[in-house]
């Protein structure tokens, strides 16, 4: 039985309930996807996924609510997109609380300053899938000498999926598209030893 918890502090919370569902089916595997709010629910998880939305407000909520305790005690994977990116980072371009998970390091708003949001075709895990970006941070660096790091896609050649270990970063929103192949490329991810 696999638990994912999507952390609903701020932001593109349902779309990821409801893709991390469809996700769970596609597998059949025995799982369930629920919201979790409070650090005593987190716990009660075994992976957490960190929507979009404004990293700051949910950077200070997760913070003030002592989630990032429970996360690390607990030795949860993490997947985030977007705003969950820039959670996951160990720097960014603003002074704001983040998780340090990752050794990268994110710039936020990087994409479509210009325009506010575009979609574009991205080669991930061996195929097409389509990459919804919304003022989306770019990934500036992240450490070469980490073994447990792989660079999972790119586009005009900025990196724009990466995972280390078992945590997952994602600058574009796979919750916002019918395809729940990156979920379950996740959920694998969190049951492989
Ligand atoms: N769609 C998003 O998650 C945007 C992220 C937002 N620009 C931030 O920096 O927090």
């Amino acid at each position: 039985m696999v638990v994912v918890g999507i952390l609903n502090l701020q932001g593109a919370v349902s779309e990821h309930l409801d893709i991390t569902k469809k996700a769970i089916e596609n597998m059949g595997i025995d799982g369930e996807a629920r919201t979790v709010r409070y650090a005593d629910e987190v716990a009660e998880c075994d992976c957490i996924i960190i929507s979009g939305g404004e990293s700051t407000a949910i950077g200070k909520i997760l913070f003030e609510r002592e989630i990032d305790k429970v996360i690390k005690e607990n030795d949860l994977p993490v997947f985030g997109t977007c705003a969950g990116m820039i959670l996951l980072s160990s720097k960014t371009d603003y002074n704001q609380p983040i998780l340090k998970l990752m050794d990268i390091e994110v710039g936020r708003n990087a994409f479509g300053r210009q325009v506010d949001s575009f979609e574009d075709t991205i080669n991930i895990l061996g195929y097409e899938y389509s990459g919804v970006f919304i003022r989306a941070p770019v990934l500036c660096s992240y450490d070469e000498t980490k073994e447990d790091i792989e660079v999972l896609a790119e586009y005009n050649g900025e990196i724009v999926a990466i995972k280390q270990g078992k945590n997952l970063a994602i600058s574009f929103h796979p919750e916002l598209t019918e395809d729940s192949r990156i979920h379950e490329y996740f959920i694998n991810l969190v049951l492989s030893n």
